[in-house]
Parts: structure tokens; C-alpha cells; sequence
């Protein structure tokens, strides 16, 4: 992940209006992108994120983990096994986070791309991947397409402790967009916003944001976010440590 930090010549560490693009808060015309009206409850995040530093971050010098499912067989009640057919091998509070996501995501998204990321009983077993990000203000990740030979197409990701601007380009980076992730919101990348379009998180302190109401868009400062992201595993691509082993 990138990093950048305060302007080291700014005397009272003020933010002078930067010429950052203003994030929407409507998401831009991306085929296959969402960001619907729908927020993980507090509660939720709390228990969460607590879950996440307690068992991964807390007392360690890491900022990413990659957390691998694995394919439902018939020992673990193959595709009976709602759970394990959500994502089998990832950690309960996880598989409760995509259980929740699957009811409030089904009135907000295509029933096809609804049935992609949460699929029925009669669908191929496959294997769920998960990134943990955590991100302290001023930190960020570079424009990238996840990997297109390990991954499948539908990613969910979610934001916990803090909002942060996101930027989508296209292949050709002839037209982009920044869109707001607020805290506590999912986002959904499908079809053209998976494999055509890059996602990155500049590294700032602060984000440029359109006022909800119409007026001028205003700074917002950056907390420490941790994102939670979900995708299918390509057939065969579940061997940890092969050598492209970034997201
Ligand atoms: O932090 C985010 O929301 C994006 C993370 C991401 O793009 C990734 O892990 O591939
Ligand atoms: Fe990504």
C-alpha cells in the first residue's frame, strides 16, 4: 500500500483547499459498479473490526491479510451447508458479515450479480478469498484490476471505521471518477468495474466531498479505515504463495 503524509512545510498542519477531485457521492455511470443506499449497522462495525484487530492487526507490523476459503465438498454437507456455501474455511464472523450482506444487498442489485456473489444451492461450489486492508490516515493502495487470472468477476467490499475517496479509471485512463466510500458502506465491482476499470485510495489525510445537498463540496478528514473485501477464487487459483501473490 502507498503512503503519504501532512505537507511538511504547512505551519499549522491546515489543509489548504487542495485541488483534489471531489468525490461523488452517487455512484458514476461504471457498468457493473454499485454503491447502494445501504450501511452496515454500528453495531455491526464494531464487532467486526474488534474481531479483525484483535486477530490480526493488533501488536503486528502488518497492514494487509489474505484469508483463503475452500470449495464445499460433500463432507461439510456440499451445497446444503449454507454456511460453508458462503465461504467455507473463512472465519465465522466473516461468513456472518456475508450473510448480512446477501439481504441487505438484494433489493439494490441485479438478481443475476445478487446471485453471483451469494449464490444458490444448485450453483458450482467455489472459494471465497478475502483481503483485510488497514489503512491509518494518509495511507492508500494504487489504481489496480484484482488479479484477472486468480480472481472471478464479482468483488464486495465493505468500509469500517472511516470513509475515504476512491478512484476508478479506465483501462485507457481516459475517463475517470472519484466516488466517496463512506464508513460503513458497501461497494460492489462487477463486469466492466471489475476488469476494465483500475480502483486505488489516493494516500491523504483528507478527502474532497460533494455536500449532499448541493453545496460546495467540503473537506473531510481521513480515520483509520479497515476494508473487508470478498471474491470468488478462479478454479485451481486457491494455492497460496504462488509467485503474483499480490491483490
Ligand atoms: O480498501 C479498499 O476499499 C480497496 C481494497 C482493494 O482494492 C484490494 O484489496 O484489492
Ligand atoms: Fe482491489
Amino acid at each position: 500500500m502507498e503512503s503519504e503524509t501532512s505537507d511538511p512545510n504547512s505551519l499549522f498542519d491546515e489543509p489548504s483547499i487542495p485541488a483534489y477531485p471531489v468525490a461523488l457521492r452517487t455512484s458514476p455511470p461504471i457498468p457493473g459498479l454499485f454503491i447502494p443506499p445501504v450501511f452496515l449497522t454500528r453495531e455491526l462495525e464494531d464487532e467486526i473490526a474488534a474481531q479483525c484487530m484483535h486477530l490480526y492487526f493488533e501488536d503486528k507490523e502488518v497492514n494487509q491479510i489474505m484469508l483463503f476459503g475452500r470449495t464445499t465438498s460433500s463432507v461439510d454437507g456440499g451445497a446444503d451447508n449454507i454456511d460453508a456455501r458462503m465461504g467455507k474455511g473463512l472465519p465465522p464472523f466473516l461468513i456472518s458479515l456475508l450473510h448480512h450482506l446477501s439481504q441487505i444487498l438484494r433489493p439494490c442489485i441485479p438478481d443475476a450479480l445478487h446471485s453471483l456473489l451469494f449464490p444458490s444451492k444448485n450453483a458450482p461450489p467455489r472459494a471465497r478469498q478475502a483481503i483485510l486492508n488497514l489503512y491509518h490516515p494518509g495511507e492508500g493502495i494504487t489504481p489496480h484490476v484484482d488479479l484477472l487470472n486468480r480472481f472471478d468477476d464479482g468483488i464486495i467490499g465493505v468500509s469500517l471505521g472511516s470513509g475515504c475517496s476512491c478512484d476508478a479509471g479506465d483501462a485507457d485512463v481516459r475517463d475517470r471518477w472519484d466516488l466517496y466510500l463512506p464508513e460503513r458502506s458497501v461497494l460492489v465491482l462487477s463486469k466492466d468495474a471489475r476488469y476494465l476499470w483500475t480502483h486505488g485510495i489516493p494516500g491523504r489525510i483528507h478527502d474532497l466531498v460533494q455536500d449532499e445537498d448541493g453545496g460546495d463540496a467540503y473537506l473531510m478528514q481521513r480515520g483509520t479505515r479497515l476494508s473487508i473485501t470478498f471474491r470468488w477464487l478462479l478454479p485451481g487459483a486457491d494455492i497460496v504463495g504462488a509467485p503474483d501473490g499480490s491483490s
